[in-house]
């Protein structure tokens, strides 16, 4: 029995240990506060302040863990180096979780080194130097700090004026302790999808089908598999996420995400665990969902294929208030709708656009992949959270 420790303790842990459990693991989930949803189901918890380098360290003496794995991205991830140093296994690889954390790393290992198409980008480390990056690439572009995620200070420049709130939005936005931004041509992309592929130890990688998704504020709204694209797109898009997860190392699963436009495909960006869009395969729609593909990848459980079963969507459930007992109206509309199923994450407290729970509906393999969506986001439209 292997000993996990969790860190990040979130709707995407919470799923997580849950499928640990069922084949007997035994986790132990962290967070920055208690009652995290992964904390209500593992062995046990810890809450600590992950970018503290040194309370981390002391986490790991304590507890001796197998396997180190990461859920968020806000984690002092310089020292997970040291801990595979020391013999502990960091999932995917302590160099994914550092790399992809900050932008920067990540952008300039994706497109200068590894040669895959991205936007054009420069950095900015002040409002002065974000006006001439942004005279260097044009408007429209997109500003995010080099540290954030879900979107947070993240705004696109439409015009001069935006230059100033750009640069103020992404510092209130910004998770580290560096004031730098990444500037980015505003793709105009068709549609943009997440390749989930999953690395294995035997050193066989998978993609599972293509997952399309609609995004708001920088966070993802509805999320469905398959996702309607050329085979000829698909295969480069496999092609970049096979190259970018085997210079990162390490076996898990990986969100890797892409913008599909009339000029071909363009790597965005990448998580190296289950990714928030992914959520979709709690619909079944595969053999195994997201964490069961991500649990079995780092135990060294072989995956042979990864095989579509049926066709679904996912839909978010947000907070629109400050609540410290947030609770549900509408549940009974989602259980009374055929071929839908929804999760409530059970976070102790709600804030606005808090992601509080999920819609999955799903059909058969020859349904209409747009009424799913649509079944989804009007079910998801009915819930209020109280
Ligand atoms: N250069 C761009 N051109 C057009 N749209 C963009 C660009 N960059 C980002 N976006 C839009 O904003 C969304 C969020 O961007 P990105 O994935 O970089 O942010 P994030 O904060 O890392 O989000 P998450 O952590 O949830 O994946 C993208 O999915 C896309 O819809
Ligand atoms: N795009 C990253 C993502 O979806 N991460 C998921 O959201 C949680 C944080 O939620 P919170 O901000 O509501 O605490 C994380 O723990 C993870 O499960
Ligand atoms: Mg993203």
């Amino acid at each position: 029995m292997a000993k996990i420790l969790l860190l990040g303790a979130g709707e995407l842990g919470k799923e997580f240990v849950i499928a640990a459990q069922r084949i007997g693991q035994i986790v132990i989930a962290v967070d920055s506060y208690t009652n995290a949803p992964a904390m209500q189901v593992a062995h046990d918890f810890e809450v600590i302040n992950m970018l503290d380098g040194d309370a981390l360290d002391n986490l790991i003496k304590k507890h001796q863990p197998d396997y180190i794995v990461p859920e968020i991205e806000a984690i002092r991830t310089e020292r997970l180096y040291a801990y595979e140093k020391q013999g502990f296994t960091v999932i995917p690889s302590a160099k994914a979780a550092n790399f992809t954390m900050n932008r920067k790393a990540i952008r300039d290992l994706a497109a200068k080194e590894l040669g895959l198409k991205t936007a054009t980008y420069r950095y900015a480390t002040s409002a002065a130097e974000l006006a001439e990056a942004v005279s260097e690439i044009g408007m429209p572009c997109v500003v995010k700090p080099l540290m954030s995620s879900s979107g947070k200070g993240q705004s696109t420049i439409k015009n001069e004026a935006d230059i100033e709130k750009a640069w103020k939005y992404s510092q209130e936005g910004s998770r580290g302790d560096v004031a730098e931004v990444i500037v980015e041509a505003f793709i105009n992309f068709n549609y943009e999808i997440t390749l989930l592929t999953v690395t294995q130890k035997s050193g066989k990688t998978l993609f599972c089908p293509p997952i399309g998704h609609r995004q708001e504020r920088g966070d993802y709204q509805e999320s469905w598999q398959p996702a309607t694209m050329e085979a000829v797109h698909l295969k480069i898009a496999q092609d970049m996420a096979a190259k970018v997860t085997k210079a990162l190392g390490g076996a898990g699963i990986w969100g890797v995400e892409f913008f599909v436009g009339d000029d071909g495909v363009y790597f965005s960006e990448l998580s190296p665990r289950p990714h928030d869009t992914g959520m979709v395969t709690l619909a079944n729609t595969q053999n195994f969902n997201e964490f069961e593909l991500h649990l079995r990848a780092i135990l060294g459980l072989p995956i042979s294929e990864i095989t579509l079963e049926r066709i679904g969507a996912s839909a978010v459930i947000l907070a629109s208030d400050t609540s410290d007992d947030p609770s549900f109206s509408g549940i009974k509309a989602i259980a009374d709708a055929p071929k839908s199923d929804f999760r409530i994450f059970g976070k102790p407290t709600a804030r606005p656009y808090r992601r509080m729970g999920v819609v999955v509906t799903y059909d058969s393999l020859s349904a209409d992949i747009n009424s799913v969506t649509k079944r989804a986001k009007e079910l998801a439209a009915k819930v209020r959270v109280v």
